[in-house]
């Protein structure tokens, strides 16, 4: 109220029986509390929830209540943010073409779109995923990244307990690997204990390839060494080379459209009902009175080369692209 960015506030959940949107903002363990609590609350028929939480598959679990009263639940996630929390931590463009993750509950094009339009002035970047694609490539990109600068800090601070003044010596390297290390230790273990197992597995991965170096360092592997670092400077060379709006390395088909609103329910349904998932949906109207085009996105060649033979059966004319 203070920053004049809300108009009513409460202590506890009953101005959700008014809302036409609910969107959860609290830790993950708090929106699985609040959930179960608005399972019990007479909220509107139609309304919306959502949440921004960073793991998915407790949250729609703890959805389900919710779902099967028939109310409509879509996960989000915006992959945007910082170190920072509280209020005074937003700013208008934080989310500006970030990837913003929906997980509807159950597939429902309609309660997503009103998100997105909901959403718009963010210029965020949609994306559609399975609770389960969503906890296992956060869990790798975001969740482990967390876990490796706090433990890089809480390391460094150990070897320097005899010359506190240590850390202050570091260069830029040490400061940008660990500027996440500041994030709210609230929010972070509510999130470890939401992804756990995902996590566990990770990070084994990721110790063995430290044990690797640490076997090649022992034996002065020199070749395998200078691979180590190549093959990582290629890939993060990568990072960020990518054109503002287009998916990297994920797989397209565009698909010619005569009827927009009838052919998209249509290949939506037809890719749904044989377990085909569409991580995005974007219509490209080429020019007015001509055919549109639909470009469908999928995480997976398999997917891509499942939808296009479903859809070319269909009589419907397909075309690819790379990146
Ligand atoms: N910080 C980030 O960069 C991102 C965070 N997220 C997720 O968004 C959610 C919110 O995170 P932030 O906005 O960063 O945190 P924040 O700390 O800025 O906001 C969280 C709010 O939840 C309230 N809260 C905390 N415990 C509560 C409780 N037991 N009951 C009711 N309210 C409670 C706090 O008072 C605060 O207003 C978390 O689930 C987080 O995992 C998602 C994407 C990015
Ligand atoms: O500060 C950063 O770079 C982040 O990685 C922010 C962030 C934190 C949590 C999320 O679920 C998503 C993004």
């Amino acid at each position: 109220m203070q920053h004049h960015l809300i108009d009513r506030i409460g202590t506890d959940l009953t101005a959700a029986e008014t809302a036409d949107f609910i969107i959860l903002a609290a830790p993950v363990t708090t929106i699985v509390q609040d959930l179960q609590e608005l399972a019990h609350l007479p909220l509107k028929k139609n309304v919306i929830v959502t949440d921004v939480g960073s793991t998915k598959q407790i949250v729609l679990q703890a959805a389900a209540a919710l779902t099967q009263q028939g109310i409509t639940f879509i996960g989000g996630h915006p992959m945007a943010g910082s170190h920072k929390s509280g209020v005074t931590a937003g700013r208008a463009d934080l989310f500006e073409n970030a990837f913003y993750f929906l997980i509807p509950a159950v597939p429902n094009e309609h309660a997503c779109a009103s998100i997105q339009t909901l959403l718009r002035a963010t210029h965020v970047k949609w994306l559609t995923l399975t609770a389960a694609e969503h906890d296992k490539i956060v869990g790798q990109i975001s969740h482990l990244p967390h876990i490796i600068a706090a433990a890089l800090v809480n390391q460094t601070q150990q070897a320097f307990a005899d010359f506190p003044l240590g850390m202050r010596l570091a260069a830029g390297g040490f400061k940008s690997i660990t500027r996440i290390a500041s994030s709210d230790p609230l929010m972070w273990s509510a999130i470890l204990n939401s992804n756990a197992a995902i996590i566990m597995q990770q990070l084994e991965q990721y110790i063995a390839h430290l044990e690797a170096l640490k076997t090649e360092i022992a034996q002065a592997q020199q070749h395998k060494i200078y691979a180590f670092f190549q093959n990582a400077k290629t890939s993060r060379d990568q990072l960020g080379a990518d054109k503002v709006g287009e998916l990297p390395g994920f797989y397209d088909l565009f698909i010619n459209i005569p009827d927009q609103v009838g052919t998209l329910a249509a290949v939506t349904q037809l890719l749904a009902q044989n377990n085909i998932n569409i991580v995005n949906i974007h219509i490209l109207e080429i020019r007015e009175d001509i055919d549109g085009v639909l470009q469908l996105t999928f995480m997976r060649a398999r997917d891509r080369s499942l939808a296009e033979d479903l859809l070319q059966q269909k009589g419907y004319l397909v075309l690819r692209k790379e990146h």
